[in-house]
This record gives structure tokens, sequence and C-alpha cells, in this order.
């Protein structure tokens, strides 16, 4: 498990309680020695027992050596910068599972994409992993479930194969762009769900963000070759609900600090954790402006993070444009949606050809 932060812990538990041995490369040697010698990650998991199957070192080789399957949990904007470092100890064949959740802000690359590049590894040999997974509750043993993607569904389901176990269930697709997108996308509608908290308003508000949120989720995912069912299953709609509704969420928390009228800068300083909504704003909507693809709510942010729009006049009485609400859609628009829709149906009608009768996308 390359990173020893919050999910790079907890998921190393995950593993290790479903009956693996789990080494953590932990950047910070002190962090190793002490998930080595106390189980315990104190920094990010205060009062939890890591399981005598985890260990960590600070050494990057001997953490890969050997290494049957290899996670990575790292801040997404510094992936690149440990690849490196990374690529001449990777063991030959194993697969690379990304758990983060962002865009790298240069390049807008989801990160199995980077993973890609900057180990040289074929599509075939990494997969993502994506649900709703709130850290601290995982680490309490509390039940969820995530899905693991990959477009060879053989890599996929090794991989769930080893991230399962009383508490944690693995479902498998080999739909990685919406996946992945899925959970880069539910941030950003946590940092809206934050602000709104912030400001005081209440559920009609909250439902109203979240339910036009997971619309400008699928339209954007499914514009890059998402399959809708993926972002109605847990990567997408799953954590959603678990990210919008947690105050465990950083990004919901982020997005509490601006709804409570604290700028952007301060709201950095205040987060000790990864708020990944934050930086994965701005490359999202340059990717949204390439395909035409309006996201109303995440323009919002962006407005209220750079200080141009009043927290609280973030609302659901989002428009398309100056005129025009964003569900009742004109007739131009609708026409659109229905030739894409159609265009949707028969890719998936191939799809499904493709995979034996099965859709590549949804939660198996
Ligand atoms: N926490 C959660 O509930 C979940 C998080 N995720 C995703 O997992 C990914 C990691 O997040 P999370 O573990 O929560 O983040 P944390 O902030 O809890 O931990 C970040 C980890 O990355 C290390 N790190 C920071 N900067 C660098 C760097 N430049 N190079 C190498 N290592 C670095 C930190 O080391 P140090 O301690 O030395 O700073 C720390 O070990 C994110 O993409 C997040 O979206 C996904 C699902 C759930
Ligand atoms: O991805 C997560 C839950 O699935 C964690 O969300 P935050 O990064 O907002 O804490």
């Amino acid at each position: 498990m390359v990173g020893a932060g919050s999910w790079g812990t907890t998921f190393a538990k995950v593993l290790a309680d479903g009956g693996a041995e789990v080494t953590l490369w932990a950047r910070r040697p002190e962090v190793a020695h002490e998930i080595r010698e106390a189980h315990r990650n104190s920094d990010y998991l205060p009062g939890v027992n890591l399981p005598p199957l985890v260990t960590a070192t600070s050494d990057l080789g001997a953490a890969l050596a050997d290494a049957e399957q290899v996670f990575v949990s790292i801040p997404s904007q510094s992936l690149r910068e440990n690849l490196e470092a990374m690529r001449p100890l990777l063991p030959s064949a194993v697969p690379v599972v990304s758990l983060m959740k962002g865009v790298e802000k240069s390049t807008g690359l989801r990160m199995s994409e980077v993973l890609e590049i900057g180990l040289g590894l074929d599509a075939d040999r990494v997969a993502v992993a994506s649900g709703p997974n709130l850290a601290l509750e995982i680490a309490k043993e509390q039940p969820t479930a995530a899905v693991v993607s990959s477009s060879s569904l053989e890599t996929a389901e090794a991989v769930a194969m080893v991230a399962r176990n009383r508490y944690f269930r693995s479902f498998v697709n080999t739909d990685v762009i919406g996946t992945e997108f899925g959970g880069v996308l539910k941030n950003l509608v946590a940092v809206a769900i934050g602000i709104v908290d912030g400001v005081g308003y209440g559920e009609n508000t909250k439902a109203s963000i979240i339910t036009r949120g997971l619309v400008e989720m699928t339209d954007f995912a499914v514009a890059y070759g998402a399959h809708p069912e993926t972002l109605s299953g847990l990567a997408g709609l799953g954590d959603l609900i678990a990210t919008c509704g947690s105050p465990l969420s950083r990004n919901n928390t982020a997005g509490r600090l601006l709804g409570q009228g604290y700028g952007y800068a301060d709201v950095v300083a205040q987060m000790h954790q990864t708020a990944e909504g934050l930086a994965s704003l701005a490359p999202v909507l340059a990717l949204a402006a390439e395909k035409n693809v309006d996201m109303p709510i995440c323009r919002q942010v962006e407005q209220v993070l750079a200080g141009t729009l009043d927290p609280k006049d973030i609302a659901p009485h989002l428009t398309t444009d100056d005129s025009e609400p964003v569900g009742e859609r004109t007739t131009d628009a609708r026409q659109t949606q229905g030739r894409s829709r159609l265009r949707r149906t028969i890719e998936r009608a191939l799809d499904q050809l493709r995979h034996g009768g099965r859709s590549a996308g949804g939660d198996r």
C-alpha cells in the first residue's frame, strides 16, 4: 500500500482483515515506526488498532518487493511525482490499484491514466476501487461496499477477491471511467452541500442539490464514455450520499467552512487532510467545457471558491442559461438528449454483446 494516510491505512486494514499480508509505505519514518511497533496510526486513525498482518516501512523498495498487488492512496496532485521512484521497483505483471478520487490538475487525467502513463502499464493491469467509503467508519468495521473496476474483468475480480472481508464487500465492473469519475465528481457536490450546511439552509436545499448534482455527474461521465448505471451505483449515488451526509467528509467540511464565510486560503490552511474536490474543480470544469456539459452546481462552487459568489446565493434554482431551469430543458435540448439516449442504448446493447450479455457498467 503506497500511502499511509487515513484511506491507505484503513484499506490496509480491510485487506488484512480479509487475510492478506500488507506492507504500508509511509513517507515519514515515524509513521511507519508507529504502525510497525504499536499497530496504530494516531495521526490519521486515532483510537484504531491495526491487525498484526499490517506492517509498515518508509523504504519504498521494501514495501513493493514481492508485492502481489499494489494499491496507491496518496493525494491525487502528488501521484505523478512519486511514480518515477515507484517505476523501477514495481514487481512485473502485478495489478496496480488506484484508491484515489481526483483528477490531475495540470492534465485533467484520471488517476488510473496517470498510473498507466507514469508506470508504463497496460490498462488491463490497472484497477480502481471506489464507493461510499468514509475511512473512519470502515476503520471501526462498520459494514460497507465498494466497486473494483478494471478494463480487464479478470484483474477487477482478482483485486475484489482480496479487498473483501466480513465488513467490506467489493463488487466489480469494467467501467473504469464511470467508477473513477463517480468518485471525483461526488467530491464537488459534497463541497456544495458543505457550503449549504455552512450557510444554514436545510434539507430541501440539500436534497435538490444532491439530486441535480447526480444529473451533472452522470451527464459529465457519460460524455466521457461512462455507463450511466455506474453513476447510479456505489461509486456514484452511493458515494454521493455518504460524502454529502457525513461530517467525516473532508470535502463536506471544506464546503462548510466556505459557507461559514472563510476564504479559500483559510480553508486550505484549516484542512489537515486531503480534500480532493478543491483541486479537481478547475480541471473538471475544463473537461466539461470540452464536451459542452453544463455543470451549474460545480460552477457555483467555483465562484464561491473564487470569492465571486456569496455562499448564501448557492441554490438549487440553478439555470443552464439565464432563463432556463436546469431540469426543464428546452425542446431542442430534449431532442438532443433523446438522440444521445438512443446512442447510449445502442452502445449499451453492443457492450452487453461484447461482455456476454452483461453491461460493463453497474455493480456486480
Ligand atoms: N479518507 C477517506 O475516507 C477516503 C479517501 N479516498 C481517497 O484516498 C486518497 C488519499 O486520501 P487520504 O488517505 O484520505 O488522505 P490523507 O490526507 O489522510 O493522507 C494523505 C497521505 O498521503 C501522504 N502524502 C501527502 N503528500 C504526499 C506526497 N507529495 N508524496 C507522497 N505522499 C504524500 C501523506 O503523508 P504525510 O502523513 O507524511 O503527510 C499521507 O500518508 C485521496 O485521493 C482520497 O480522495 C478515497 C476513499 C475514502
Ligand atoms: O471518498 C470518501 C468517501 O467515500 C471520502 O470523502 P472525503 O475525501 O470528502 O473525506
